[in-house]
């Protein structure tokens, strides 16, 4: 059982005797003005607070400001001598929970101080809840190098400001997706959804009916019962603008009428749809570079990069291939059901020396290999060594013919898809760069391919 304690600010003893008396299992405490209340002392912070109006020195409704930067997380009931509506309307803009008028019925009062404590009580909840949540879905961001070390730093800060857009800068395979997912359920905005976008992967006469939506019959071809947004989809949480770099000229001047009034208009629509998301986006661009080029939006980059992290490249932080090295082995172990315990030195010093280039994606790729390659309990120079495993020869297999009885093909076009995207991993020796270039797609739309296929 969650134990409360209350304050009783009220000049007239009976009162603040009445209410201890009345709320014997709580612990609760009288002052006889808001002076007192606020003077530091050895009770312990209120959880509530009982708030007469017409106090000696400060009065009820000057003192809840201050009060309130004191207490953050308490709540207040106004106590008055008449409703005086002016004084309630003030208060309860002044962020009080509630209010009662005098003469106090304790009937009454109590009730008032329940419904206060139920809402404690659920936020409290709310918050175990969130710090449960965060236990299961925080992803795991390993590094020990200085950098690493103030990216996580920066992510616990940004965290507590829930509206605030955060810019991700940093090469490919960096982690700037997990950064985001981490600033996403370290904040308040865990309770909404996390939507990734990645806009180098839609088309761009599209982007703009998959990121605000459309109403019904806005052009043809469209859904019959119109299409909410990926932004509305993120109301309350957090959409993740990954690429962002990519975005027509066009899509960056929509999205940043959103960014400017928190406001946008569905394709086919007359009235506004209001949206409250954070914003974090991502690039592996020189966005610098582009604005100078006239190909991205300065006003659009200074609304993104409110606040902005800069990843450093894993070559810029060696110090950090070691502990992401391990942390692969043994969660790669773990996948493929095999007994890895170590690297060996030869390994280690071959895995320090490599310059990297697809980052932490491409280290992964290349532990997951030698553990599918390997026996263990050692990751040796010989497993590393090892040829990239065989990509299943689906792809060659003969198509099925058409007969009456039909086929699925969007299942047998993305099947398809999924065989050729795993032999060009496989040939592409860890590199999504050559994986592309070998499929003959851009590099984002492979990267945007994969994940939605194979999962990263
Ligand atoms: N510090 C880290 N600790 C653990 N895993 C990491 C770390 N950094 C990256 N990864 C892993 O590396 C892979 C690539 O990371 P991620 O997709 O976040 O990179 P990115 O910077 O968004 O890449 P891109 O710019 O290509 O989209 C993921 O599997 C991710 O989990």
């Amino acid at each position: 059982m969650i134990s409360f304690c209350i304050y009783v600010v009220d000049d007239e003893e009976f009162i603040r005797d009445a209410v201890e008396l009345n709320l014997g299992r709580y612990a609760v405490f009288g002052f006889a003005s808001a002076e007192a209340a606020m003077a530091p002392g050895p009770t312990p912070p209120p959880d509530l607070v009982l708030l007469d109006v017409g106090l000696p020195g400060l009065s009820g409704v000057e003192a809840l400001a201050p009060m309130r930067r004191l207490w953050p997380r308490a709540l207040f009931i106004m106590i008055t001598a008449y409703e005086d509506v002016d004084t309630v309307v003030t208060a309860m803009k002044g962020g009080a929970y509630d209010y009662v008028v005098k003469p106090l019925h304790m009937d009454s009062l109590k009730n008032n101080i329940e419904n206060a404590l139920e809402t404690l009580r659920l936020r409290k909840e709310v918050s175990l809840l969130h710090q449960r949540y965060l236990e299961e879905n925080l992803p795991l961001f390993i590094g020990r190098s200085r950098a690493i070390q103030a990216v996580m730093d920066f992510v616990g800060k940004i965290a507590a400001s829930p509206d605030a857009p955060v810019l991700i800068c940093g090469p490919t395979g960096t982690g700037k997706e997990l950064i985001a997912g981490a600033i996403h359920y370290k904040s308040p905005n865990f309770r909404g959804r996390l939507v990734t976008v990645n806009c180098a992967a839609i088309p761009a006469e599209l982007i703009e009916s998959e990121l605000f939506g459309y109403e019904p019959g806005a052009f043809s071809g469209a859904r019959a019962g119109g299409k909410r947004g990926l932004i509305e989809e993120a109301d309350g949480g957090t959409l993740f603008l990954d690429e962002v770099g990519d975005l027509s000229l066009e899509a960056q001047a929509k999205l940043l009428r959103f960014l400017d009034g928190g406001e946008f208009i569905k394709v086919g629509s007359a009235r506004p749809t209001k949206v409250r998301a954070r914003v974090v986006s991502a690039t592996n661009r020189d966005l610098a570079a582009m604005i100078d080029q006239g190909q991205f939006r300065r006003d659009l980059y200074y609304r993104l990069a409110v606040t902005r992290v800069d990843v450093p490249s894993l070559m810029e932080r060696p110090e950090d291939i070691e502990p992401i090295a391990r942390h692969f082995l043994v969660a790669m172990a773990d996948k493929y059901g095999k007994r890895f315990l170590s690297i060996s030195p030869e390994a280690m010093a071959y895995l320090r020396g490599r310059p990297w280039e697809g980052n932490v994606r491409e280290l992964k790729a290349v532990i997951e290999r030698a553990v599918i390659a390997g026996d263990g309990p050692e990751l040796t120079m010989e497993s590393l060594r090892a040829e990239p495993p065989a990509a299943p020869a689906a792809a060659g297999q003969a198509l099925p013919p058409l007969t009456p009885a039909g086929l699925d093909l969007p299942a047998l076009l993305e099947g398809l898809e999924r065989d050729y995207l795993q032999q060009a991993e496989a040939l592409g020796g860890g590199s999504d760069v050559r994986a592309a270039e070998l499929l003959g797609l851009n590099y984002h739309t492979f990267r945007y391919r994969k994940k939605k296929l194979l999962g990263d």
